[in-house]
């Protein structure tokens, strides 16, 4: 298996290159040169398998045997260890046909810890092997950068740089991040948004002497590793089911800011999970959702919403989605972004909206919806969602076509996490201890403008030129 750009300029690498390689070095997004399948029959003995031997199975497909078996095995093992439910991600049934994959039982109680505590143990794995300093940069509106942290605080021959936007992130997520006092983690507070933070990282990814210099390595979804992993969750998903529920295949509704989530979906259908229906739940930033009812593909303006993970405009997954679209011709791709570039929007004919259609189906879910939401689960089923998960609740009750049967919502982080929404229904939780804890404890981080000099200064006081 080789990996290539979504923009056609990277000749095909290998995994671990891939890995390392982050963003493509000509702006494009990395995918596989082929997506492997796998047949119903195969399913059906996975179907047996613990989450961590089906993760083991789904990566050897990918992975071309650059990590022996056994250190793979290993890695993965570990990954999930700080989980604290026996099933590492536990499938709870609210009624015949909706069940909730609850993807926030790690380290830091949201679902980028499935994909990002590998990441984690993979890059000390990479930094020993190949004796290489590993420099990460990452973007975060809250829960990517405190997973990051946590999956390699304190590792050596790691450095690690979140930025996240200031004042725009939860409590809970700020102090996730900012409590963590190890040497190698630097948190930078933007003055802007997500979508800043984002833009920054990705002129310094497309910046080769930079990237080069200092051995720059991404933890966000622009690197195909985190989509793979995050793919995994589908398969297991799904196998979960009794037999009976996914004779008749199974759609999912997904939470979604950056097109990782639901990208990973899609990956997970083309590579043979009977997936009929994916659902694309987005919060009032609602971009993607006019790009899949309207066909047109423009930020409009940024607005704080009660799921501020999700306050995103530029989707990074978009353009992989946009490769396979195109038929996987990224002359196509390639000539589409340099537009997007240039007039700020794309449009997309009637043809092309309805294939867009059948692939995904959208719902945006307003403020006053999303409570609504958490309010009435919690009350009919006793079930407390966050507002990221209520999004995808609102859009599986709004937007699923319910002929098709058997229906997984993904629940992406813990309610604690947000407990300045969870209090304006007059809820009052109880956090978990790991949570509680945050607030005692010192914050270290340091406000920057939004400018990239400024921010490139800060990178040059902390990366390391060697391990
Ligand atoms: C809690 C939560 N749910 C859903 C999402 C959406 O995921 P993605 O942006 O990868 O599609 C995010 C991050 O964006 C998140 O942090
Ligand atoms: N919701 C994310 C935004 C970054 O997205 P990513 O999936 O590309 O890491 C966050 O919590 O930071």
């Amino acid at each position: 298996m080789k990996y290539i750009s979504t923009r056609g300029k990277v000749s095909p690498i290998g995994f671990i290159d891939m890995f390392l390689m982050g963003l493509g070095d000509d702006g494009g997004l990395i995918v596989p040169e082929t997506i492997p399948t796998v047949s119903a029959a195969q399913l059906d003995v996975w179907a047996k398998l613990s989450y961590e031997d089906l993760m083991l199975e789904i990566f050897s497909l990918f992975t071309n045997n650059e990590i022996p078996e056994s250190d793979l095995k290993t890695l993965i093992k570990d990954s999930y260890a700080g989980f604290t439910s026996p099933d590492v991600l536990p499938l709870t049934t609210l009624n015949d046909s909706l069940h909730v994959l609850e993807l926030f039982h790690g380290p830091t109680f949201a679902f980028k810890d499935v994909a990002l505590q590998f990441m984690g143990n993979l890059y000390a794995y990479v930094a020993k092997k190949q004796n290489q300093v590993i420099n990460i940069l990452g973007a975060t509106s809250g829960d990517t950068g405190a997973s990051a942290i946590s999956s390699v605080r304190g590792k050596e021959g790691i450095q690690i740089c979140i930025l996240h936007p200031n004042g725009k992130v939860s409590r809970v997520q700020e102090l996730q991040m900012t409590t963590v006092q190890d040497d190698n983690v630097l948190n930078l507070s933007v003055n802007g948004n997500f979508d800043d933070c984002q833009h920054i990282i990705k002129e310094l990814f497309a910046d080769i002497p930079f990237k080069t210099k200092y051995h720059l390595r991404a933890i966000n979804s622009i690197n195909f590793v985190r989509i793979l992993a995050q793919s995994v969750y589908y398969f297991y998903a799904y196998l979960q089911l009794p037999a009976k529920a996914r004779a008749n295949g199974v759609s999912f509704s997904i939470p979604t800011g950056n097109f990782g989530n639901i990208f990973s979906g899609y990956l997970a259908k083309r590579m043979g999970v009977p997936i009929k229906q994916l659902i694309l739940a987005t919060n009032e930033n609602n971009i993607l959702e006019r790009f899949i009812n309207e066909g047109v593909y423009k930020p409009e303006g940024f607005r704080s919403t009660h799921s501020p993970s999700m306050d995103i405009q530029i989707a990074s997954n978009f353009e992989r989605y946009l490769y396979y679209f195109s038929g996987e011709d990224a002359n196509a791709v390639a000539a589409r972004m340099e537009q997007f570039k240039a007039e700020g929007q794309l449009t997309f004919t009637e043809e092309e909206l309805a294939r867009i259609q059948q692939d995904l189906t959208a719902y945006s879910v307003g403020n006053a919806e999303c409570l609504e939401t958490i309010q009435i689960y919690q009350e009919s089923y006793g079930y407390l969602l966050d507002p990221h998960s209520a999004c995808g609740i609102a859009a599986y009750e709004g937007a699923g076509r319910k002929e098709n049967g058997t229906f997984i919502s993904l629940a992406t982080a813990h309610p604690a996490k947000f407990d300045e929404a969870i209090r304006l229904i007059g809820i009052e939780q109880k956090f978990p201890e790991r949570i509680q804890e945050l607030f005692d404890k010192p914050q270290r981080q340091v406000v920057v403008d939004n400018a990239k000099a400024e921010i490139v200064a800060q990178l040059e006081g902390f990366y390391r030129l060697e391990q």
